[in-house]
């Protein structure tokens, strides 16, 4: 017999089995950690390499396993790079915009979307998953009905629902279209939405690095890999220094000196150093300054692996005072990074155009000071992976106003199969727009800004 009040019977006591936990469900810490970090991204402006790093990253990031590690970064990519696009989607979902305080709400919604939309995970796990993370979550719990509703909706209607909605903040998208027209401005941010290709600079042998990896060469002897299968230090020729991960539009700055084999030049925001290894490779004596000890740690250990050779400095461009002038310089200067928002697409999300202004008066400043570093008649290049002219074109035509700075045109026969890329001012200004090709996942590059001059000899 059961039962009979509880009173008159003390209970026998049974050992039950608990339920699960919601923290022990399979998959749920990954999806509670990319929602944590996209509120982080979004809310509180961080960037998402910070977050993601693996070893100073968010303490619930570094939780977690490999794997799941990377199905967070899988669902943050899609999610910021499609951020305008599931916003729209919801709301037509929505029978009422959210509570404006429901932000918790929103991001959740915002990782099962992006899962259910983008990722090959089955719609049912996305679903299933946002809603134990709801009902584990006191700001979340109320909603978990409405989590459910809405994403199977989601999952039922996806290929009938239609959004033109632009992936990117107000802000961006209108200097875009300042900066680069209506046209390019949308292809821009056509291409940002796109997992860009993996570039590689190869210490020789462009052809056979490709054929070998499976990749295509570059008009400027950059190997592009449509896809990354399997990870980087398994690739053939990594362990042997043969080759390092470089966009091919980051490759174009360190080109624009000459010949430098024997000459002294400075590499002055160096770290990590994909332009210090460019120049050393190319012969030069070079100097790597940076003002970040973990970052010129990090130089060090790719030049290393590279087994190429530069002296390293760790000091403040403003304060650093070489025993010698330098035959050239590059200042490949710190920059709002718009440029690189196809592998950034937390960029657009964490800047905004007060910090474009502080960089753009950092990035003059820099600059006048680099003139003091280099002797007369030396070469100083400005470059950065910033898309916006302030950031570029405004700092180089500013920077003539120097009467120890000439202009020192970049031509267009420097840059076969890239002229396009040349400005009529001889700068040299790419966009994630340039270099169409006809297979999306070839297509692109970062956005890159360089000006040459010459320190004349007074
Ligand atoms: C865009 S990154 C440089 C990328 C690098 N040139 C490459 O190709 O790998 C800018 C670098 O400038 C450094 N930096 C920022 N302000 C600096 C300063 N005042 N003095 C020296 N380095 C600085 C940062 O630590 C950062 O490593």
């Amino acid at each position: 017999m059961t039962g009979g009040g509880a009173a008159s019977h003390p209970k026998k006591h049974v050992k039950r089995q608990n339920p699960p936990k919601a923290a022990d469900r399979p998959g749920l810490a990954a999806r509670q950690c990319a929602a944590r970090l996209l509120g982080a991204v979004i809310e509180k402006k961080t960037s998402l390499d910070g977050l993601t790093d693996n070893q100073h990253g968010h303490p619930h990031y570094m939780a977690l396993d490999d794997r799941d590690r990377s199905l967070v970064r899988a669902i943050l990519g899609a999610a910021l790079r499609n951020r305008g696009t599931i916003d729209a989607l919801l709301m037509q979902l929505l029978d009422r915009p959210l509570p404006e305080n429901a932000v918790a709400l929103k991001t959740l919604l915002h990782i099962a979307a992006a899962q259910i939309l983008y990722l090959d995970i089955p719609d049912h796990s996305a679903v299933d998953l946002a809603v134990t993370a709801a009902n584990d979550d006191p700001r979340n719990r109320r909603y978990a009905g409405l989590v459910n509703a809405i994403l199977r909706r989601l999952s039922r209607d996806k290929d009938t629902l239609s959004t033109p909605a632009p992936n990117a903040p107000a802000w961006f998208a209108q200097s875009l279209v300042k900066a680069y027209g209506t046209e390019k401005a949308a292809a821009i941010l056509a291409i940002q939405a796109v997992e860009p290709s993996l570039d590689l600079t190869v210490k020789s042998d462009p052809q056979g690095w490709a054929e070998r990896l499976g990749g295509i060469v570059m008009p400027n002897g950059t190997v592009r890999l449509a896809k990354l299968e399997t990870a980087l230090p398994e690739l053939p020729g990594f362990a042997d220094g043969e080759w390092w991960v470089q966009d091919a539009a980051a490759s174009l700055p360190a080109r624009l000196f000459g010949d430098i084999s024997g000459k002294r030049v400075a590499d002055l925001c160096a770290a990590p150093g994909g332009k210090t290894a460019q120049l050393a490779l190319a012969g030069a004596d070079v100097t790597a300054i940076d003002i970040s000890a973990s970052r010129l740690a990090r130089l060090r250990g790719n030049l290393e692996r590279l087994k190429l050779q530069a002296q390293t400095v760790e000091a403040n461009l403003a304060q650093y005072q070489p025993e010698e002038k330098f035959d050239a310089v590059l200042l490949d200067a710190p920059c709002s990074s718009t440029g690189t928002v196809r592998r950034h697409p937390d960029v657009p999300w964490t800047k905004s155009p007060d910090d474009i202004a502080k960089l753009a008066t950092l990035q003059a400043q820099l600059l006048a000071r680099t003139v003091e570093l280099v002797k007369p008649g030396g070469i100083i290049v400005f470059s950065n992976c910033s898309l916006d002219p302030s950031e570029g074109e405004a700092v180089a035509r500013q920077a003539l106003d120097n009467p120890l700075l000439e202009a020192y045109p970049i031509s267009q026969e420097e840059f076969p199969g890239l002229a396009g890329l040349v400005t009529p001012e001889g700068y040299l200004r790419s966009t994630p727009a340039d270099f169409p090709n006809a297979d999306i996942r070839l297509s692109g590059m970062d956005g890159f800004f360089a000006a040459r001059f010459r320190r004349i000899a007074l």
